[in-house]
């Protein structure tokens, strides 16, 4: 099958989080599984261009229709670890993906309506004529509704659309220039319920509900996040439109890329280990330790790694830090903050903490350090508030550092409680769930986790190897994407 996926992130070339590693570990399992796969991307300015092989001119005039004039674009090509993605550049004042970031800006969304329009004028003008398109959350779900009301007109009446949404929080809104722009125009044609208005708003258009409706079918990350996103109130104001796209709507469960995402082979690593002779692992907390400037002594190691959001339950990983040393733990954070207020919290904290020896708190994005948490920490904390699926337990898992997790979206799916899980054999366990949002529940299972640490140390490195048993490789998920692109191709 021929799959092209659109995305405003791609890791390790572009990545803000967890979008990026799933778009990167989805294609390259789709090619495995003996798949043709490409990708199209915004050619930001700020991307990790070391990351990129052979980057060259692949398309030297795209014109895209932007308001009724055009806006000259190029595309390039390259490889980045074995992918072929396209990167579009767009040459106007604009500027669209020349900001220095890749989220944040003002008029986010007339840059991703923009980049949606490029990548689809770019399949068009080059001939592509992909089996499946699969587009990821609010940046591309204007996609499948340019697919089905302009090009599907021009040559392009049997493309079909997967879209996966990541995060229900971010939708993606705009006025009526969003349509003036990309020529979709006739307002009161969508400005109606059951296309892209707001079901909340009636005066914005939701990129997010356009992808839901306008698409063949429609995931999101996990089966228990699907679950809540129908029954509960975190698809954010869309648990109408799913409930009306229920026969399209499923849950699939993300992956890992255990090829890059592997203690035996994990190029930012001092020390490589299997599950069957865990010393390496010891010695990558060592190197952590001197990395950071802790010191070293017979502790066990927490840490929180991830972007620091409302979502992932800040006010929990702020007590889970004092938590920590208040029972005799260590405790290391790599988190980017997403808000200013948060921003300001965590960098308090990490003065106020500036010389205590047990602790670290690294305010930045840094994905070579982040290895080596994942590698040298014995516990990893994710108490979020909602988790549409989570990638840092899955990590941590791979890699032998027991996962404590609120019970929420993913993490139900992933993370099974050693003492309390009623469904799977105690060998099958691996790592701590609490359920309610306040400090109490998350002690209760930290206190669980650094006891066993110090008081059953066998029984702990048990949990470990039962832990690194688990294949949360991309080997199946794969596999249900194509059963999905199957089943719609022949719709
Ligand atoms: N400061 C930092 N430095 C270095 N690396 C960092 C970092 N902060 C985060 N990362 C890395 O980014 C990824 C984050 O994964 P998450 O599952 O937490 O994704 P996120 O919430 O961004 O995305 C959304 O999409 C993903 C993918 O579908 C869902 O799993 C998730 O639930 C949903 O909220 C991991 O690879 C992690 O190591």
């Amino acid at each position: 099958m021929y799959i092209v996926q659109i995305a405003s992130e791609c890791a390790p070339v572009i990545k803000a989080g967890g979008l990026g590693d799933v778009v990167y570990g989805l294609s390259r399992e789709l090619e495995i599984q003996g798949n043709c796969v490409e990708l199209i991307l915004p050619k930001y300015d700020c991307m990790r261009y070391d990351h990129i092989w052979g980057l060259h001119e692949a398309y030297r005039d795209l014109w895209v229709p932007w308001y009724g004039a055009a806006i000259h674009c190029s595309v390039y090509c390259g490889w980045v670890h074995g992918r072929v993605c396209f990167f579009i550049e767009p040459h106007s004042e604009d500027n669209f993906f020349n900001r220095g970031c890749y989220y944040g800006c003002h008029d986010d969304n007339m840059r991703f309506a923009f980049f949606s329009k490029a990548a689809l004028e770019f399949i068009h003008q080059s001939n592509k004529r992909p089996d499946v398109i699969h587009c990821h959350d609010w940046q591309t779900g204007l996609i499948p509704v340019m697919l089905y009301e302009i090009y599907q007109y021009h040559g392009m009446s049997n493309q079909r659309v997967c879209y996966t949404i990541h995060n229900f929080k971010h939708q993606g809104f705009g006025g009526c220039e969003i349509l003036w722009a990309t020529g979709l125009s006739r307002e009161s044609y969508y400005f109606d319920p059951e296309r892209l208005q707001d079901n909340f708003n009636p005066f914005s258009l939701n990129f997010m509900k356009g992808g839901i409706v306008y698409s063949n079918a429609v995931t999101t990350v996990s089966p228990h996040h699907a679950d809540e996103a129908r029954y509960t109130s975190i698809a954010y104001g869309l648990g109408h439109s799913l409930y009306l796209a229920q026969d399209k709507f499923s849950g699939v469960l993300n992956g890992i890329d255990t090829d890059f995402w592997h203690p035996e082979t994990d190029r930012y690593i001092p020390e490589h280990y299997t599950k069957d002779d865990l010393a390496g692992k010891a010695e990558n907390k060592k190197a952590l330790r001197e990395r950071l400037l802790l010191q070293d002594v017979d502790k066990p190691l927490i840490a929180y790694i991830g972007r620091l959001d409302d979502q992932k339950g800040v006010h929990l990983v702020h007590h889970a830090i004092y938590y920590a040393l208040n029972k005799g733990a260590q405790f290391v954070l790599l988190g980017s903050p997403t808000e200013s207020a948060i921003g300001s919290w965590f960098s308090h904290e990490k003065r106020h903490l500036n010389d205590n020896p047990d602790v670290h708190l690294e305010l930045s994005f840094n994905e070579e350090l982040s290895h080596l948490i994942y590698a040298g920490a014995d516990m990893i904390v994710v108490p979020s508030n909602y988790e549409p699926c989570g990638l840092t337990q899955m990590i941590g898992l791979k890699y032998g550092t027991v996962p404590i997790v609120r019970g929420v979206g993913g993490l139900v799916n992933t993370v099974f409680d050693r003492d309390y899980d009623n469904y799977h054999l105690p060998e099958e366990r691996n790592g701590y769930v609490f359920y309610n949002t306040d400090n109490y529940a998350l002690e209760s299972a930290m206190e669980r986790a650094i006891g066993l640490w110090y008081d059953y140390p066998e029984e702990f490195e048990k949990l470990i190897i039962q832990g690194m048993n688990c294949d949360y490789s991309w080997k199946y998920p794969g596999k249900e994407y194509l059963a999905i692109y199957e089943h719609i191709r022949h719709k």
